[in-house]
């Protein structure tokens, strides 16, 4: 299997406060892990450095050539009238005047992440679940074949959470797509994840998610 991502002796400090220190791990292309680890262990911190938000204080860590990283975050309490549809909601980085590959690309990602039917509903409007998958159809519409997602279920109810799963499920499945997902749910995790890291007291440690024991929060 080939490496999609190298950390090495990655090292982050805030001022005098040290988040992590010399993390050394690998993600293999088309897997699927779980960023697990208790409140304030740096998992965002580690997320923010890896999609280029943050720079670490020392070491470095090494994409694939072939690696495109796509990155959703949480949904946001978007206002109730915020105006935009969900399909302008996902075309938002795509320019004014479409071409027809976009459109078809935007219409393809629509489907796949079962929005088509309210393609005109209002983000304002949308469901907890139907943000959550607009963000990702946003992020996918980028074709990216590495996918970060930062606590994406958190907020969502049991039904819509099995549906963003299920849904990352198959895209890891049918696009070969590397999954980091950073989740407190580890029953979730168990069940859709392979692989996970564990960060915690500043170190991080790597295994299957069946064989995962840590008790957190
Ligand atoms: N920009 C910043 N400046 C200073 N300190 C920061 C900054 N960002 C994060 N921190 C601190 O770094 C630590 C790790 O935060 P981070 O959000 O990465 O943890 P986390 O594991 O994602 O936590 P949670 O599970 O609660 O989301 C916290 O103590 C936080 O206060």
């Amino acid at each position: 299997m080939s490496k999609a991502l190298q950390v090495v002796d990655l090292s982050m400090k805030f001022d005098d406060q040290e988040i992590f220190k010399k993390l050394n791990f690998s993600l293999e292309t088309g897997s699927m892990t779980a960023l697990l680890g208790p409140n304030g262990a740096g998992k965002t911190t580690l997320v923010r450095i890896l999609i280029g938000m943050l720079s670490p204080s020392h070491g470095y860590f090494e994409l694939a050539d072939d690696v495109k990283v796509g990155y959703v975050p949480q949904f946001r309490n978007i206002d109730p009238d915020y105006p935009l549809s969900i399909k302008s909601f996902i075309e938002l980085n795509t320019p004014f005047w479409k071409s027809k590959k976009v459109k078809d690309q935007v219409n393809h990602i629509l489907q796949e992440t079962h929005l088509k039917g309210l393609a005109d509903t209002r983000m304002g409007e949308a469901s907890g679940g139907q943000k959550q998958r607009a963000y990702l159809a946003q992020a996918l519409l980028d074709q990216p074949n590495f996918i970060i997602l930062d606590e994406a279920t958190a907020s969502l109810d049991p039904k819509a959470k099995e549906e963003l799963m299920s849904l990352i499920a198959h895209i890891n499945h049918e696009h070969k797509m590397t999954v980091l997902f950073v989740t407190h749910d580890i029953p979730l995790a168990k069940r859709y994840m392979k692989d996970y890291l564990y960060l915690s007291d500043g170190t991080v440690s790597q295994g299957k998610m069946e064989d995962f024991k840590e008790n957190f929060n």
